[in-house]
């Protein structure tokens, strides 16, 4: 058995490069993206007005004084023009600053007196944005990053219409064993429902990747053999179930038999011991996670998730984590790293679940976080500082 720390540094070693598509931005938000972006000009192209009002020469704007009107210069149409010694321009906000002009007077600092205007005596010259004030050409966006609706707004700012991100990893999950039937199918009286299909989709296209749930696998070499086989074009097969070492327990043989070198089979930790990962020789990775379905889950946060990021051209990286305080006494920790399913109370105390069994899933939703144990650990008294992953 092999660490959670050495079996995620093995799967980030089996992944290839990772692979680039350009979308325009209407279809980059969540997208990871891949290179550094340059701005095309600078932001404001020209000295523009803030505000509606009056452009000036600061000399001429002393409170009271009397300007010629000239013209206009409105946003996308500016003024042709040089304002001279005593004269204004009309200028509305957003629109470039007449040449000669280097201020603009709010309208509201202004009476109007037919082709002239008296500036009042509280008027205060400025309001200008300077030409590159928010950004200037050749200004680079920092890569690799997930895209946000406000850096989408930047990247439309800068001039691009398309962006190279990274592809979205085609994920084909695979739910095996002959007790399975999906949500609103009728169940035989030993048959349960697929929950782990589900709960992995909705991870994976979280994260970024573009799952895809293919029909459950009964307890059957052959079939099992099948379904691989129909998984084709997935960059990563995840199959769920049958990673142990019962009878029925197929998945690691049948994957062999199918050409698939494994990295690892079985890791330190609790839930989750018998997950598997390895290769197909078309290049198509296999992770298996084990059936139990808290196992499942907790092994997707613990390793799918980093190596989707990591196949997005994240860096590749352990799930984030934080420091808590313990609220309960702990009793000592067992050889396999522990995972409790825990609550993380406003007063920074983390309080595990009395119920710890690898098949509930009503308390692995009512946790917002797993409580680390290391393996080996002694028994932790209330208030030892404890590490955590949000979940
Ligand atoms: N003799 C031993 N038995 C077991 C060991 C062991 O080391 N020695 N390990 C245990 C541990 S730990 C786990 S975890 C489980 C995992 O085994 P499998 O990966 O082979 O999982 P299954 O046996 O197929 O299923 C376990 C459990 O989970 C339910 N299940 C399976 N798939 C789904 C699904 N898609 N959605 C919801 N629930 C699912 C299945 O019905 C079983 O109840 O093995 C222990 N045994
Ligand atoms: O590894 Mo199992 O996941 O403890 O139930």
């Amino acid at each position: 058995m092999i660490s959670v720390a050495e079996a995620l540094e093995q799967l980030f070693a089996l992944l290839g490069p990772v692979r680039e598509e350009t979308v325009p931005l209407e279809a980059a938000v969540g997208r990871v993206l891949l290179r550094p972006v340059p701005a095309l000009r600078d932001q404001p192209p020209f000295d523009s007005s803030a505000m509606d009002g009056w452009a000036v020469r600061r000399a001429d704007a002393a409170p009271g004084a009397r300007l010629r009107i000239v013209g206009e210069s409105a946003a996308g149409k500016g003024f042709a023009g040089r304002l001279a010694e005593g004269q204004t321009v009309r200028i509305l906000t957003g629109a470039p600053l007449p040449e000669g002009a280097d201020a603009v007077v709010i309208q509201e600092e202004v009476i109007r007196d037919g082709d002239h205007v008296r500036l009042s005596p509280d008027a205060v010259a400025g309001h200008v944005r300077l030409r590159g004030g928010d950004f200037t050409a050749g200004m680079t966006f920092s890569a690799p990053r997930r895209l946000r609706p406000v850096e989408i707004a930047l990247l439309a700012a800068f001039g691009h219409p398309a962006l190279s991100v990274a592809r979205r990893p085609e994920v084909a999950i695979l739910s095996t064993g002959d007790e399975l039937v999906m949500p609103g199918e009728m169940p035989g009286p030993d048959q349960i429902f697929a929950a782990n299909a589900f709960g992995l989709h909705a991870l994976l296209t979280e994260a970024g990747a573009a799952p895809r749930i293919l029909p459950v696998v009964p307890d059957d070499r052959e079939a099992l053999t099948y379904a691989l086989s129909l998984a084709e074009g997935a960059d990563l097969v995840v199959t769920i179930g049958g990673a142990s070492v019962g009878d029925h327990d197929l998945v690691a043989p049948v994957a062999q038999a199918a050409g698939a070198e494994l990295s690892f089979h079985k890791v330190a930790m609790r839930p989750g011991k018998p997950l598997l990962a390895g290769r197909f020789p078309d290049g198509r990775l296999l992770l298996s996670l084990p059936g139990n379905p808290v196992s499942a889950m907790v092994c997707a946060i613990v390793f799918l998730r980093p190596m989707i990021l990591a196949m997005l051209g994240l860096p590749p990286q352990p799930a984030p984590r934080q420091t808590a305080v313990l609220g309960a006494a702990l009793p000592a920790g067992g050889p396999r790293e522990h995972y409790l399913r825990a609550r993380l109370g406003p007063d920074g105390r983390v309080i595990p679940f009395p119920r710890q069994d690898s098949s509930l899933l009503s308390v692995l939703a009512e946790a917002d976080c797993l409580l680390l144990q290391p393996a080996g650990s002694p028994p932790l008294s209330e208030g030892a500082r404890v590490e955590i992953l949000p979940i």
